[in-house]
């Protein structure tokens, strides 16, 4: 997992890395502008590009002297520098670099009100005005400065943060901030990048590693985490040699109407890819045909009300409601029967979150470990209307916490608040994958995952971590546009095997 810190927590990891590493501060500053350097060498790599740094007075500006030198030193001779100085006093650490870039032959103007900035017909603009420091919007000459830059429609790349950006806290409506093409930003990306707020000030985000200390850092106990390859290569779990399809539990999917079968079928599939031994949809009787024609590895309960009180719940080892269900009695006597009789922890999606959502009366009978797999929409329907994402990550983390429940918000990142309290993002996904049916898949493919007996909180990271990576693998090498469910699928059991391996 990597970490993610407030601001006000990257300063303590700043300042303790400072006092026990030990090194200074200014030294920690050359080494994330050598960390910014690099990444920007690696994307930029034509020498000859003009480049305009805007640097503040405080460490985000001190930080962009420091990378205007170093710049400089790596042959990108076309570089200035304008340092703003618009009030807030300087950090030593900027007037030590400043004193260092005025040994170099490197144009430098300093201007006190925004008015000052010329024309601007440089190839790139670094971004280092203001970072971490921000703590209310930006008003007067940053806000005119920065509405300068954003309407020369050059590319930005900011140092840390856009300016103007916040990091963690709610962004206030119409705050202005920098839009940058890339950020690249310090040790871990914030956590308002990983929220589509966050578009378009941060198109595009890369954290660079400064080497704070890791020990201090675990020790802070942030609550947000993001997913990272080995955390999900570590929980999954190879098939034996001598196991057979008992070893890996018998899935339960209570899903479709005859006109929306499409979502049980692309559940139940994703529910075999991903390896549950068996998968049994409980599906209408006018979807009998398509099931078995479409994939006959999936068998069936028809229901009819007969099969109510039929069902043997104790052999099903995971559970789904939801895909396609509807929402009319049926629906609504489908949840009450699964949380009657099926004790362990099960997937509610889709319909049956909306069903939840107007019968607050059923939550009560949720298992405890339950994992809600709602949408945006489906979220506010559950929970109230939301002003931003920001509120959404605390309102799932309190009713998960309070409730003893997953709750997964699929979003670009999605977020996984847990019983503990804590918030995990993903880290795999791609646009390509925004096309219906997609959420379907990954019902499938978090039921397989308990059907094996994962407890619910790896069937969860690993589940979206795991769909994201098939759905990157499909989109990414020849940037599709867009990819289907079902080869998202298909290719599940692709990706499981190159974690496994
Ligand atoms: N040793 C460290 O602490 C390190 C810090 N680093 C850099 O330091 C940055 C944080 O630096 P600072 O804490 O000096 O803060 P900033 O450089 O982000 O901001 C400077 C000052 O601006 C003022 N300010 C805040 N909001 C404002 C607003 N809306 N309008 C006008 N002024 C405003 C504040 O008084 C703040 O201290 C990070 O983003 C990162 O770039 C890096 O050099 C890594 C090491
Ligand atoms: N831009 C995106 N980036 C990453 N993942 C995405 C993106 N758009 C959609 N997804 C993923 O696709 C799935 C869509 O789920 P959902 O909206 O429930 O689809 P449906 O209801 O049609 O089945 C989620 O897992 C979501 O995280
Ligand atoms: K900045």
């Amino acid at each position: 997992m990597r970490t993610i810190l407030t601001s006000g927590q990257i300063r303590q990891a700043d300042e303790y890395t400072i006092t026990h590493e030990p090194i200074a501060s200014v030294d920690l500053m050359e080494r994330a502008a050598r960390a910014f350097v690099d990444e920007f060498a690696k994307r930029y790599p034509q020498k000859k590009l003009t480049i305009a740094l805007y640097c503040g007075t405080g460490n985000n500006g001190g930080d962009g002297l420091a990378i205007a030198r170093l710049l400089y030193e790596r042959g990108y001779q076309e570089v200035k520098v304008t340092v703003a100085h618009f009030g807030s006093r300087s950090t030593n650490d900027f007037d030590e670099n400043l004193r260092r870039l005025r040994s170099r032959p490197i144009p430098l103007k300093e201007i006190s009100s925004a008015v000052e900035v010329g024309t601007e017909d440089s190839d790139i603009i670094i971004d280092a005005l203001l970072g971490t420091g921000l703590n209310k919007p930006i008003s007067g000459d940053f806000e005119l400065l920065v509405k300068k830059l954003n309407d020369i429609r050059k590319p930005v790349v900011s140092v840390d943060i856009p300016t103007g950006f916040f990091a963690d806290e709610e962004i206030p409506e119409n705050a202005a901030c920098i839009k940058s093409e890339l950020t690249i930003t310090f040790q871990q990306p914030k956590i308002n990048f990983l929220l589509p707020e966050s578009f378009p000030a941060v198109k595009e985000w890369v954290a660079v590693d400064i080497g704070l200390d890791q020990q201090f850092i675990q020790q802070l106990g942030s609550p947000y985490q993001y997913i990272q390859a080995e955390d999900v290569k570590a929980m999954l779990k190879k098939r034996e040699r001598f196991s057979n399809k008992g070893s890996y539990g018998h899935a339960l999917i209570v899903a479709g109407q005859p006109e929306t079968m499409g979502a049980a079928l692309l559940c139940s599939a994703a529910c075999v890819h991903a390896g549950a031994g068996l998968t049994t949809a409980y599906i209408p009787q006018s979807g009998l045909f398509a099931l078995n024609s479409y994939m006959p590895e999936i068998m069936a309960i028809v229901r009819d009300p007969k099969s109510f009180t039929q069902i043997s719940w104790s052999k099903f080892s995971g559970l789904a409601i939801g895909p396609g269900l509807g929402q009319d009695d049926e629906a609504l006597t489908l949840l009450k029967l699964v949380t009657a009789h099926f004790q362990k922890p099960m997937v509610v999606d889709a319909d049956a979150l909306n069903v939840l959502a107007k019968y607050k009366e059923l939550w009560r009978f949720l298992p405890k470990g339950s994992i809600l797999t709602p949408h945006m929409k489906e979220f506010d329907r559950l929970f109230g209307e939301h002003k931003n994402w920001r509120q959404r990550v605390e309102t799932a983390r309190q009713w998960a916490q309070e409730r003893e429940l997953f709750i997964v918000l699929k979003n670009t990142y999605t977020i996984i608040a847990t019983p503990e309290g804590k918030v995990y993002f993903n880290s795999t996904g791609n646009p390509a994958m925004a096309t219906g049916g997609m959420g379907d898949v990954l019902t499938g493919v978090i039921s397989a995952l308990l059907s094996q007996n994962y407890t619910p909180a790896e069937a969860c990271l690993a589940g979206v971590y795991v769909h994201g990576l098939a759905g990157d693998e499909l989109a990414l090498p020849d940037q599709r546009h867009v990819v289907l469910p079902h080869k998202v699928a298909e290719h599940v059991p692709v990706v499981l095997t190159k974690l496994m391996a």
